[in-house]
Order: structure tokens, then sequence, then C-alpha cells
């Protein structure tokens, strides 16, 4: 059951996604197949826009890894149609190989070669890509992922971090007009993972390598992609902006671990505190000034580059992720004044979702247009009298922000 505001500020939940039909084909990723298993059908009919992540999520054993290969033409399913923009790979009996398809490659297990040391790897791909083919070159790619210091180590001395970020350079370096990635964090611990995911982050804004990687944890999802496809048995259920699969209650990402939100914002300073702000005015929150936001490295973050803030050597300030999770959130009629938590946001509540027993799900427009989750018990709802059209203020520990 819901309740929700009579007029909306944003696309309401189930608005259809970034329709693919408004993308002009040169600029889609199509891929129509059906690949019969025993016990198995991958059965997709879609177009992904070449830009950005895309993300393709579903249960272990839904078929992710198996649309990959297609794409890539590992597997030859007969009667599938795979179109990249203008170019045809897949068509009736016309089939383009991989070493063809220009595909950067990157799965779970880094596939480096043991006898070559890191410089080598590296240019591997690259020594056999034509010179006129030749967009990203060695000293960028081991600028964007801060390899320098490896380049004359032998692969069995690298870490699995170290080693997953050669491999991404690796698949840089050919060039490619679209990564795959498999997985690409899943054999990493968390430390490292942390490590690797600014890197993925900006591979796809600077590089300009539209990417489709393959996960099944929402939380690589929400830092990493611009859309989610979100697949379960073979099929293809919906295919949306990461805003719109984050602004329904029913969300698949929000299965295991709850709601969250994820807000984008440029980063302040560390302020005397220990706090940093982060967003606009009348949306600003306060963050620990330790710890890392998604997509944030020393160089800089993800997405839109702004440029810098005066003639200085300062980094572009870049639009920075924090990954808030609706627990976290709690609401308020009256602005409190003595508490601990520094973050009051007067927002608007749009819609409450009872979607779970005991829980509800508090959507909250923010100043800057934002949504802003909150999860709260219906005996909450009911206490403070909650309603869509409401103002409230949403407190949000420091604490809780940290991606
Ligand atoms: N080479 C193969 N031969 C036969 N069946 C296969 C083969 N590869 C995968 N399958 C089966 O196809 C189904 C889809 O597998 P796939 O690897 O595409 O799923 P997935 O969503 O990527 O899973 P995971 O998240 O566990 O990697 C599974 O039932 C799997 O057992």
């Amino acid at each position: 059951m819901s309740t929700t505001s009579p007029t909306p500020a944003a696309a309401p939940a189930n608005a259809p996604a970034e329709t693919p039909c408004t993308q002009p084909a040169s600029a889609m990723l199509s891929v129509r197949a059906l690949l019969q298993r025993s016990g198995f059908t991958l059965d997709v009919d879609a177009a992904l826009p070449l830009a950005g992540v895309t993300a393709l999520f579903g249960r272990s054993g839904c078929g992710k890894t198996s649309l990959l290969r297609v794409i890539a033409g590992l597997d030859r399913a007969a009667g599938a149609e795979v179109r990249f923009g203008d170019a045809v790979w897949q068509y009736g009996r016309h089939f383009v190989p991989l070493h063809r398809r220009r595909i950067g490659l990157v799965f779970q297990e880094h596939s480096l070669l043991p006898h070559l040391g890191v410089r080598d790897n590296l240019l591997y791909g690259y020594r056999r890509t034509p010179p006129a083919e030749r967009r990203l070159h060695l000293q960028e790619v081991v600028d964007m992922l801060g390899i320098g210091e490896l380049l004359a180590r032998s692969i069995d001395t690298l870490s699995g971090g170290q080693r997953q970020r050669v491999s991404l350079g690796r698949a840089l370096l050919t060039s490619p007009r679209l990564m795959l990635l498999d997985e690409p964090l899943s054999a990493l611990d968390t430390a490292t993972k942390r490590e690797i995911m600014p890197f993925l982050s900006r591979l796809a804004a600077e590089a300009g390598v539209p990417i489709v990687m393959v996960s099944h944890a929402p939380d690589e999802v929400e830092r990493l992609a611009d859309r989610v496809v979100f697949m379960h048995a073979g099929r293809i259920e919906r295919i949306e902006t990461l805003r719109q699969a984050l602004a329904r209650a029913d969300s698949p990402l929000f299965a295991d671990a709850g709601a969250v939100s994820v807000l984008e914002g440029l980063p302040g300073a560390a302020g005397p505190h220990g706090l940093r702000a982060f967003g606009p005015e009348g949306a600003r929150l306060w963050l620990s000034a330790s710890g890392t936001l998604a997509g944030e490295e020393q160089a800089g973050g993800r997405s839109t580059s702004q440029p810098p803030t005066d003639e200085t050597h300062a980094p572009p300030r870049r639009l920075q992720r924090l990954r808030i999770l609706a627990r976290d959130v709690s609401l308020a009629l009256d602005d409190p004044t003595r508490i601990s938590i520094q973050n009051h946001l007067r927002v608007t509540i749009e819609r409450i979702d009872t979607h779970a027993p005991g829980r509800a799900l508090v959507s909250c427009r923010m100043a800057d247009g934002q949504l802003l989750l909150a999860e709260v018990t219906p005996w909450s709802v009911a206490q403070l009298g909650l309603a869509p059209g409401q103002q409230v203020y949403a407190l949000i520990k420091s604490v809780a922000l940290l991606g």
C-alpha cells in the first residue's frame, strides 16, 4: 500500500525507464537472443544506451554472464541479433568474432599474462591495436588507474586490487568501443573493493567508453551504475535509470540490505570540526572528513567535471555519490535543537509506502530536488500524522553518510 503526493516533484517511481526508442539506434547496444540450455533459457530483447555504466543485476544464475557472453560473441546463440550502434555484430549467418568487436573484457579473476611484467601486460593489446585506432595511450591510462609505480613489477608480486587495476588498464589500452566487466570486484575483499571502485567509476566518464557490468551486489550498482538492467530467470524484467530504480519501495536493490538513497553533490573542503560539507545550501549535509565517498579518490571522482574554482592547481571538483541507508534517517515535525545529530534537512514528504510489515518507507524530496528515503515504523507515521505534501525534518547521523 502506498500514499502519494498528488503532484510529485519528479518522475513517479514506476515511470518508464530511460525510453530506448527516444535514442537513435546509432547510440544503442541492442541484443535479441534466445539461448537454450538444460534447465535454463536466456530470452532477451533489449536496447541499451551506449553511455555511462549499465549494470546487469539479478540473483545468481539469472543469466547475467550468459547475456554478457552473447554481447561479447563468446557464445554464439543461434538466431541472435546483436548490434552495436550502426555496426551489426551478429545477424543471421553474419557473426563478428570477439577480437573484431573491439571490446575490453575484464572478468572476476584477472587474466594477466604471468610471464610478462606489468608494463608489457598493459601494452599487450595496445601493440596489437592499429595505430590509427588507438585512442588511449599508456601514460593517460596509467595516470587514470594510478599504477605508475607498478610498471616495473612482475604480476605475481601484485595484490588482488593491483592486478584488477592492471587488467582494467590492459583492456582500456586496446582502445575498446565497449567495456564488458563480469563481477570485476567479487573476488576482492572489502578494502580492495573500495580501492578499485573509484577507478571503475572514472572509466566511463573519463575514458569515454561505455561499460556494461555484471553485478549482484546492490552497493556496487548504487555507487557505479547510471542505469540498471534487472534480470530474473533468463529474462530482462525492466531497465531503469539508477534514480528510477531507487525511487520504488519494491526495488530489487533493496531486497537484502534495505532501502537506500544515493545523493549526488559536490563535496567541500574539510571544516574545522572534522566535518566536511556536501551538496548545496538548503540540502547541505555534513560528513565526517575522513573516509572516501563513492567514486572519490585523491585526484577527484566520477561524473560531471566542474571547472576548477580558482587559478591554482586545485583538482577539478566533481559530483560525488553518497549512499544513505533509509534506516539511518529519522523524521521530526520540528527542527530539534539540543541533539547530537548534525544533519537536519527540511524535506517534503512525497510518498509513504508500507511495503513490509512493521516498516514504512517515506520518500522525501530535498530542497535540491533529490530523493531521500527514511524508514520508520507505521506507528511513527500514525503518531506524527505523516502524510504526502507535508514538510518535515530529516535527521541523518553524519557517521551514516560514509559510502
Ligand atoms: N557453459 C554452460 N553450460 C551449461 N549451462 C550453463 C553454462 N554456463 C552457465 N550455465 C547455466 O546457465 C544459467 C545462467 O548462468 P549465468 O552464469 O549466466 O548466470 P549469472 O546470473 O551470471 O550467475 P552468477 O551471478 O552466479 O554468475 C545457470 O543456470 C548456469 O548454471
